[in-house]
């Protein structure tokens, strides 16, 4: 599946206007952090704006090690529209603490809306900001009761993924999850010649801002519809290569 995140309601709308080549919209705000929480009054219309049967994320943040704190905000983002919550465990520097924050989400989240993803995220370059190693997350999701592991880059200085957990790093991040029945999920200024190696590896979600922005800026630039065509389209392309079992480049 492709997520991609847009920081306004008229980014939205331009998402929408690719919705055919896109599964999920993930609203977030980035001039807050990678994991930025938005207003609940923008989750919801871009909820109300974008067609019904385009699911809605909504990052909560990259949040403290304050379990009833990010619970409430949890409940905001759910309350609000979103079906998928993302949750950056950034304040978290153990993965008890990370469990602790995961279980207080999932049970404000599901209690709302039982049928809500609940997705917990940790950061690839966490050896950069100081938090939970990025290769507990399938073990604090799966223990929290979460529906999905994910990693994205916490500092958005240029570095990517593969620059701080290399493919074969993000494959047994993506086995573990799934043998715990979870969704694995991957991001972190990630471009169009980074879908083989996560195709290869069976990632569920890949998140992308970046790349479908003009000029390739997520600060300055804007998400371009025919940027998130070309995007989908090499995805499936992948997908099709790896399918067939034949190497499609790059
Ligand atoms: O959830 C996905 C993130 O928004 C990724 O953003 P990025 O591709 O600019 O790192």
């Amino acid at each position: 599946m492709l997520l991609i995140s847009p920081d306004s309601v008229e980014e939205a709308l331009d998402c929408a206007k690719a919705a055919e080549h896109l599964d999920i919209i993930d609203v977030k705000k980035p001039d807050e952090g990678s994991l930025g929480a938005n207003f609940p009054w923008v989750i919801r219309e871009i909820r109300d704006a974008i067609p019904a049967d385009t699911p809605v994320s909504a990052t909560v943040g990259d949040v403290p090690y304050k379990p009833g704190t990010v619970a409430q905000a949890a409940l905001g983002a759910v309350v609000s529209g979103a079906t998928y919550i993302k949750v950056g465990l950034y304040g978290c520097t153990t993965p008890d603490q990370g469990i602790e924050v995961m279980r207080a989400v999932v049970r404000a989240v599901k209690d709302h809306r039982s049928e809500a993803l609940v997705v917990a995220s940790g950061y690839a370059d966490a050896h950069r900001v100081g938090c939970v190693n990025p290769l507990a997350l399938p073990d604090i999701a799966a223990r929290s009761g979460a529906d999905a592991a994910m990693l994205d880059t916490a500092v958005k200085d240029g570095s990517r993924l593969f620059d701080h957990v290399p493919p074969d790093v993000c494959a047994e991040f993506v086995r573990s999850a799934h043998a715990r029945g979870l969704l694995a999920a991957l991001a972190g200024s990630v471009r169009q010649s980074d879908l083989a190696p996560l195709t290869g590896i069976g990632t569920d979600i890949v998140g992308v801002r970046g790349a479908v922005c003009e000029g390739g800026d997520r600060n300055a630039g804007r998400i371009q519809p025919h940027l998130v065509a070309a995007f989908r389209a090499e995805m499936d392309r992948q997908a099709r290569a790896h399918a067939a079992g034949v190497p499609a480049g790059n």
